[in-house]
Order: structure tokens, then sequence, then C-alpha cells
């Protein structure tokens, strides 16, 4: 079992990660559940793993209620968000108790924010079932739906109470979601941890093929990561954790063109975005081209999109640009952009002009 505290003074919570601890949650549970029936909100794809929470907690006494979702990216929407916090008060939530989000990245970030504004908050627990949610967005209380503006605009920081992280549940995940999901466990080598990034290079195939020790590794060790960014810079305002937005500038104009849909996951957005925003970093002089080009070469090794044309997005650059206005880091008219100085080396650049990166990605087309 390896715990990782996130140190945020009264809103501190413990990470479990742990082989097979879906099916013991109830002892985690319990203290939180205090006597009441849980609400346990869930995805259509996730019911297996809903069936053993369910019995586990029933074993131990407690009572359930489930609420299972559509899956997908149009989960994060105001007429889910409506749905949610209807069942939740229907279900007879309070302010004490603890809402369970087991699920992907969308049912974390969707719950949260329903557990943010629920009788003006209650808690919640993160139970993460995609490799995305292990390694990234069950942690550190980033919350949202989508709008019609754009990607995560309506939000709130909002920390669980707890995250526990059952490896094992990965088993039942389709590849591409796999995959999908790595592109965060890369982001954590190229953001500051070139070691890491290295053995990515190594044993990314191995983690993919399912392998358990490199799964345990790659979780614990992002998981790690970002906790000690959030404690850091827990409402992204001093710019530390502004560095785990890498490519995700480039990644939420690809998703918003997408229609947040399907066609293109969160994580493959990313992908592209991390290979765009080192290509471009390369094209401005700042890191060298080999750099961006080992990038996108071990991206492409695995299967993950390196450019806007593999992600399947045909848009001009203007069109892309005019996303990223939307970008909540733009401050009084510019946009701070994630670039890199090299493999491990990310930095804020608060002096690009959103013209040339048009041009950058027009030029990228051809
Ligand atoms: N809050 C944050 O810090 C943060 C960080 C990264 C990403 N995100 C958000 O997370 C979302 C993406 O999350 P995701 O990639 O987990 O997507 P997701 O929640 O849509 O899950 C991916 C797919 O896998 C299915 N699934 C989930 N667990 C499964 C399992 N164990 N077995 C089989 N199928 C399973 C789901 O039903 C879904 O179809 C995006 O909206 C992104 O913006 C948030
Ligand atoms: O936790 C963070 O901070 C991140 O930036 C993690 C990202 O992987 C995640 O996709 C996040 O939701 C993006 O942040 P946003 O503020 O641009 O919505
Ligand atoms: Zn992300």
């Amino acid at each position: 079992m390896t715990i990782v505290p996130v140190a945020l003074g009264r809103r501190s919570y413990d990470v479990v990660i742990e082989r097979g601890l879906l099916g013991r949650a109830a002892e985690r549970l319990a203290p939180l559940a205090r006597g009441r029936s849980m609400a346990i909100v869930s995805d259509a794809n996730v019911t297996p793993h809903l069936a053993t929470l369910q019995a586990t907690l029933a074993a131990a006494g407690i009572a359930s209620e489930a609420i299972v979702l559509p899956a997908g990216e149009g989960t994060k929407s105001w007429a889910q968000l409506e749905t949610l916090t209807d069942r939740l008060l229907a279900h007879g939530v309070e302010r004490g108790d603890h809402v369970v989000a087991l699920g992907g990245g969308v049912i974390g970030d969707l719950v949260g924010f329903a557990c943010s504004v629920v009788k003006r908050g209650c808690g919640f627990v993160q139970i993460p079932t995609t490799l995305l949610a292990q390694v990234d967005s069950s942690v550190g209380g980033k919350t949202a739906i989508n709008t019609r503006a754009g990607k995560n605009l309506i939000g709130a920081f909002h920390q669980p109470a707890s995250v526990l992280i059952d490896p094992d549940v990965l088993d039942t995940l389709p590849a591409r979601e796999q995959r999908a999901g790595y592109a965060e466990v890369v982001k954590y080598g190229l953001i500051d941890d070139s070691a890491f990034f290295e053995w990515c290079e190594a044993n990314g195939a191995k983690l993919l093929a399912g392998d358990p020790a490199a799964r345990e590794y790659a979780i614990a060790h992002s998981v790690e990561a970002k906790a000690r960014i959030v404690a850091e810079d827990e409402r992204e305002t001093t710019g530390k954790r502004a560095l785990l937005n890498l490519g995700h500038t480039f990644g939420h104009a690809l998703e918003a063109e997408a229609g947040f849909s399907d066609k293109l996951l969160h994580g493959e957005a990313v992908a592209a975005g991390m290979a765009l925003a080192f290509a471009y970093s390369a094209r401005r002089g700042l890191c060298d081209r080999q750099d961006a080009e080992r990038v996108a070469a071990h991206l492409r090794a695995v299967g993950l999109p390196d450019s806007v044309a593999a992600a399947g997005i045909r848009a001009s650059g203007i069109v892309l640009v005019n996303h990223m206005r939307h970008d909540k880091k733009m401050d009084a008219g510019t946009l701070p952009f994630l670039l890199a100085r090299g493999i491990g080396k990310t930095f804020v650049d608060h002096s690009v002009d959103l013209t040339d990166v048009a041009a950058f990605l027009d030029e990228e087309r051809t």
C-alpha cells in the first residue's frame, strides 16, 4: 500500500493506492458514512465496479444509493449537473455527508462540482476508475463542467476528503482510454522530471499492456508529483500549478473543435498539445528540436497523436487560437503559455503572441 498525503492545511487528505482496495473500501468509507446511506455516482460503463463497491458497503452494514449517469465527456454539462444535484437532494444529502465519485475524470469533475454547490458545499470522496483519473483528475480539487464557450469554464476548487485508488480496476479499461490516461503520466516527466520521462520511454508499453508493477509505480509517482505541486499552489495563483496545464491550451482548443466528443479524448488532446508546445518552443529557439522530436516520437510509439492532423482536427490556426481566448489563464488580454526549455524544463511564458501561435499552427498543418 502507498499513502500519499496532500498537504493543504485543514483541507489535507490522503491518497491511498492499493491493489484490491475497492473490495475493502468499506473500512475507509465507514467513518465518512456516519451511519447514513451513501450516494455513489458512477457512469454506465463502471457498473461492475459499482456492484463490487455496493456489495462491500452492504457487508459492512452501510446502505448506498447508486446514481448512474451516461458515460462520456458530454456528461460534464449543465443538464447532467441539474440531474445530479436533483438526485442528490432527493437522496437527502446533508452538508456533513460524503458523496462517492466512482468513475473517470468526467464523473470526478462533475460530482466534485455538484458537491461544491449542493447546500453550499458537502463532502465527497474520489474512487477513480480510469488511468487518467488515478494519476491526475482525482487529486487536487479542480472540478468543472464544459459550456458552449469552452472546456471547464464553470467550476470550483473543492477538495475531496479522501482518494481511494485500486489499480486493478484498470483491467477492464479499454486500450484507447489507457493510452489517453498515459498522456497525463508522460506530462509529469515533461514538466520537471526528465528521469521519469526516461522511465516512460523504457516502460510505457509495459504499463499500457497492464503490467501491475509498472502501473503501480506510474500511479504512485504521478500522484506524488501532483500532490507536491498542488500543495505548493492549491488555487493556481503563483504559476506553479499552471505547469500541470502543459499541453492543455492547445489540447482544450482541439477538444473544443471536436465538440467535446469521443472523436478526441482529453488525454489524446493533451498528448497532441504537449507535442505542439514542444514544437512551438523549438520554433521559438527555446528548446532543441531533438527534444521536441523525442517527445513526439514517444507519443507516436504508444499510439497517441503528436500533431493537430494526427488528432483528427482540420481547423485553421486562427480558429484554434479563438478557442484559446477562452482559456482560464487569460490575464488582461495576454495568455500565459506553458513552453519548454527541454524535457523536464517546462516554464510559463508570458510573451506569447497569439497571432504567431496561429501562424505556427498553420505551418504545422502543411
Ligand atoms: N480535475 C482535474 O484535475 C482533471 C485532470 C485531468 C483531466 N480532467 C478531466 O477528466 C476528464 C477525462 O477523464 P477520463 O479520461 O477518465 O474520461 P471518462 O471519465 O470519460 O472515462 C473514460 C471512459 O472510460 C469508462 N470507464 C471508466 N472507468 C472504467 C473502467 N474501470 N473500466 C471500463 N470502462 C471505464 C468511462 O465510462 C468512459 O467511457 C476530462 O473531462 C478532463 O477535462 C480533470
Ligand atoms: O490539476 C491541474 O491543475 C491541471 O491542470 C490538471 C489537468 O490535467 C486538467 O486537465 C485540468 O482540468 C486542466 O485545468 P483547467 O484549469 O485548464 O481546467
Ligand atoms: Zn488534463
